[in-house]
C-alpha cells in the first residue's frame, strides 16, 4: 500500500481489553495507522502501552495518553477515523462532539446500539444522545455500509454470537418460538477494571441478569422477534459459548437449515459452519464465529463460539472499518490465533 493511502486514527480506550486488541489489530493493518491512543483522563501520565501490555514490549511501543478534551480540536486535524472502547456513559457523551469535529466513529459500546430510545433508557439507565442520522447496527456479515455514515455502532458480544446463529435460520422458525439462549462468557466480558465479583477468587461457573439483562433487548432487535437470555460468568479468561434452542416451523429438515447457513455465510471467512460442537480454543485469539447446529425433532439446537474480544468486539469493529473504507473485510485479519489479553 502507498503512502498516500494511510488512514490515520484514533484508539480511545486503549488500556483496556476491546482497546488493546483493537490498538494492537490496527497495529499490523497495512492501511490504518493509529497516531494517538488514549486513556482515561484518571491517569496522571503518557507511557507506553507495554507499560501496561508488557507482552507488547518491543512489538508495539505505541504511547498511552490520558485523554482530556482540550485535546479535540487538534486531533480533529490529525485523523479521520476514531474507535471507542469506552463505557457506555463516555461514548454517549463523547461520540457526539468527535461527529461534530468531523470525525468518523465507531463505537463498541453500547451507547448507540438500541434503535428505541425508551428501550435504551429501560436497558442502560440513562438517555441516549439525539442524533440527526440513524446509526447502522454493524453486525458485520448482514451490514453494507455506504461508507459516509458518522457513526457506527459495533454490536454487542453475546448479541453477536446469538446474531450470527439465529439470522440465518429466522424463515424456518416455528411462528410462536422465543429462541433461548444460554451463553458462557469469560471475565474479560467484564473489561479490565478491578470488581469484586470479577476477582480471580470469586469467579465459579454462575448465571446472572437472568431474563434481564441490557443484552436481551439488543438479541430481539437483531432477530426482529423477542428472546430469553441468559448470560453466565465462567472463570476462564475469553471467549463466549452460546447454546440456543428454538423451535422448528413444520416440516424443516435438517439440509433444510444447512441450507440456509451455506447461503448466508459461504462467501464469509470468518463464519464457519463445524462439524461438532466448537471449543472455545478453537475460536480464542481469532475473529472467527463457530456454528454447529442439531436438529432434535421440531428443535433447532445450536452452539455457537466466539472471541468476546475480537468477534465480539475488536475484530468486527475493523471488519466494519474495513468495509467503511472499502477495503476487504479481512484486511488486517486473519483466522489465526493472535491476541495481547
Ligand atoms: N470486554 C468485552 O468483551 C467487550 C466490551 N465491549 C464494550 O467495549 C467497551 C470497553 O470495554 P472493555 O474493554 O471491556 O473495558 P475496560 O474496562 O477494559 O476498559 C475501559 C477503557 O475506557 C477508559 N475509560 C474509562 N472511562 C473513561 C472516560 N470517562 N473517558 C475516557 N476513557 C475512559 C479506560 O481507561 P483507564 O484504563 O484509564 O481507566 C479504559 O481504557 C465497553 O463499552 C464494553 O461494553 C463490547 C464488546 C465486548
Ligand atoms: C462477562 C461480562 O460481564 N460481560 C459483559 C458483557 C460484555 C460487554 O462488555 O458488553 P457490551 O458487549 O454491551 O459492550 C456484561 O455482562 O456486562
Amino acid at each position: 500500500m502507498s503512502k498516500q493511502e494511510t488512514i490515520q486514527c484514533a484508539v480511545f480506550g486503549a488500556s483496556g481489553y476491546s482497546g488493546v486488541e483493537l490498538l494492537w489489530l490496527l497495529h499490523n493493518h497495512p492501511v490504518f495507522d493509529v497516531t494517538h491512543a488514549f486513556s482515561s483522563s484518571a491517569r496522571e501520565k503518557a507511557e507506553p502501552i507495554s507499560a501496561l501490555y508488557p507482552q507488547l514490549a518491543g512489538r508495539c511501543e505505541q504511547i498511552l495518553q490520558p485523554w482530556h478534551s482540550d485535546l479535540l480540536p487538534q486531533l480533529a486535524q490529525q485523523v479521520r477515523v476514531v474507535f471507542l472502547a469506552l463505557p457506555h456513559e463516555a461514548s454517549a457523551e463523547l461520540a457526539p462532539k468527535l461527529i461534530a469535529a468531523g470525525l468518523v466513529v465507531f463505537d463498541l459500546s453500547g451507547a448507540f446500539r438500541l434503535g428505541d430510545p425508551l428501550q435504551h433508557q429501560a436497558a442502560y439507565g440513562f438517555a441516549q444522545p439525539k442524533l440527526s442520522n440513524d446509526v447502522p447496527y454493524g453486525l458485520a456479515e448482514f451490514t453494507q455500509l455506504k461508507g459516509d455514515e458518522p457513526l457506527v455502532a459495533v454490536p454487542g458480544c453475546y448479541p453477536t454470537a446469538a446474531g450470527l446463529a439465529l439470522r440465518p435460520v429466522l424463515a424456518l422458525l416455528a411462528a410462536h418460538t422465543t429462541p433461548i439462549v444460554n451463553a458462557v462468557s469469560g471475565v474479560s466480558g467484564a473489561g479490565r477494571k478491578a470488581a469484586l465479583h470479577t476477582s480471580f477468587c470469586e469467579v465459579s461457573l454462575q448465571a446472572y441478569g437472568v431474563a434481564e439483562h441490557r443484552h436481551q433487548p439488543e438479541m430481539a432487535q437483531t432477530i426482529g422477534r423477542d428472546v430469553i437470555f441468559v448470560p453466565h460468568l465462567g472463570n476462564f479468561k475469553r471467549g463466549i459459548l452460546a447454546t440456543i434452542y428454538a423451535q422448528l416451523a413444520e416440516q424443516v429438515s435438517s439440509d433444510m437449515v444447512a441450507e440456509a447457513f451455506a447461503a448466508c455465510y459461504a462467501e464469509q471467512p470468518f463464519v464457519r459452519l463445524v462439524a461438532n460442537p466448537p471449543k472455545l480454543q478453537q475460536v480464542v485469539g481469532t475473529p472467527c464465529c463457530d456454528i454447529y447446529f442439531k436438529v432434535h425433532g421440531n428443535q433447532l439446537i445450536l452452539s455457537v463460539a466466539i472471541d468476546n474480544l475480537l468477534k465480539g468486539a475488536a475484530a468486527q469493529a475493523l471488519q466494519l472499518a474495513n468495509q467503511y473504507v472499502g477495503l476487504p473485510p479481512t484486511t488486517g485479519l486473519t483466522p489465526s490465533p493472535g491476541a495481547v489479553v
